[in-house]
């Protein structure tokens, strides 16, 4: 008898969001290289779901998502995010009706956030070379300044009273700072700054301080320091090199991501990652900016972040060699000067996209 052998091509399904303005241009590029990725590699599956879930669609139908999201959601590996935000949309309505909820709700608790100065690429910062500007920020993303609790009394009055309560939870510190910690023991400087405001946030960022201080215990092979947050700027300004991983509450992370993007040459090279460490959700990958409504529908948005952030999806999804073959067309391409107008070229999304692509092609034909 023959017996047949049966190679089985694992498959990850892929939800996608492209949401608002550049969101839906960023995320058309990444798809076009994800999937020239797939086929030059043979070695796995990308099956995506293209979820319409927008501003644009909310000012037609007056929902983001369906009550069964999460379950739908649910379904997949991996979300693929693009960006919310519409002129036409209050920003609150919007974050809180998409980006947010999914962030909460899939218990995607950091959100890790990386920055270098890519090759081909300069630092706005004067004799700031390659390799001296090499960040990760470990960003709190389920509560903090963003636990969306308060209310506004006296609304459109001139006796209006808001409160916007921050919540700071010693669970969620410490789940935290364990992820940091072992974020920065699998970097080779092995560093870890606390940035916090426990100056004058004299309860909750004196619980960061206490926490972070006690889970670094566990980790003696990482040196550590801590910064308050406005002296942080001034330190990632004057001495990039002096810093490696940062773990910073959801407000300073976030503040701070687009600091250390727009040091290391644009925000629009920058991704993260919407993590759920324990894998009992789909993570989220999306780049750091927003939907640009100034540059949107003219396809000269920078597809560099989103390309990175797909990179870490297939990584977190146990596709090494397709990640690293990613990031390595990335910045042969950055080297080529093939760049956007933000970081000081003349090309456009799509040329960008078609030149990653062709990299893609002739790293894994040579092989
Ligand atoms: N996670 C998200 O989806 C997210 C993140 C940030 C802002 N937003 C929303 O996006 C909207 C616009 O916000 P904003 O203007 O404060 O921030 P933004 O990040 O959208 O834009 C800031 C500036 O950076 C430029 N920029 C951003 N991405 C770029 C890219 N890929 N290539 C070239 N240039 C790029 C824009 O043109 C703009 O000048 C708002 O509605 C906001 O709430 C959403
Ligand atoms: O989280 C936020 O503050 C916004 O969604 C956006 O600024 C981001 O960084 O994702
Ligand atoms: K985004
Ligand atoms: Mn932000």
């Amino acid at each position: 008898m023959v017996s047949t052998i049966h190679s089985v091509t694992k498959v990850h399904r892929i939800a996608c969001i492209p949401g608002d303005g550049i969101g839906t241009e960023i995320t058309e590029a990444a798809i076009q290289v994800l999937t020239t990725l797939q086929k030059a590699l043979g070695t796995f599956e990308l099956d995506f779901t293209h979820f319409d879930w927008s501003s644009k669609a909310y000012l037609e139908r007056g929902w983001y998502m369906p009550p069964d999201w999460a379950d739908q959601l649910r379904k997949h590996d991996a979300i693929f995010f693009g960006a919310v935000g519409s002129p036409d949309v209050p920003d609150h309505i919007s974050l809180w009706n998409l980006i947010l909820p999914i962030r909460k709700t899939m218990n995607q608790y950091v959100n890790v956030r990386p920055t270098r100065i890519l090759e081909g690429t300069t630092s706005p910062l004067a004799n700031v070379k390659r390799g001296d500007l090499d960040w990760v920020i470990v960003r709190e993303n389920s509560e903090g300044e963003y636990s969306g609790q308060g209310g506004i009394s006296h609304e459109d009055t001139p006796n209006a009273i808001a409160t916007e309560v921050s919540i700071f939870t010693h669970a969620a510190i410490f789940r935290l700072m364990h992820f940091a910690f072992r974020t920065a023991l699998s970097r080779p400087r092995k560093h870890l700054t606390l940035v916090t405001k426990s100056n004058a946030q004299r309860h909750g960022m004196v619980l960061w301080d206490k926490t972070f201080a006690a889970v670094a215990a566990s980790y003696p092979a990482v040196t550590t320091d801590k910064m308050l947050v406005d002296a942080m700027t001034v330190r990632m300004v004057l001495q990039p090199s002096s810093l490696d991983t940062i773990v910073a509450t959801n407000l300073h992370a976030d503040i701070l991501s687009d600091l250390a993007a727009a040091l290391a040459g644009s925000i629009g090279i920058a991704p993260s990652s919407n993590l759920d460490p324990e894998r009992g959700n789909p993570s989220m990958f999306e780049p750091i900016h927003g939907s640009a409504p100034d540059i949107a529908g003219r396809g000269v948005a920078n597809p560099v972040g989103a390309f990175w952030s797909a990179a870490e999806m297939v990584r977190w999804l146990g596709e090494e060699k397709a990640a690293d073959t990613l990031m390595k067309a990335v910045e042969e391409v950055t080297k080529a000067g093939v760049k956007t107008k933000d970081l000081g070229g003349s090309e456009n999304t799509k040329s960008v996209t078609e030149a990653v692509c062709r990299e893609i092609e002739k790293a894994l034909e040579k092989q």
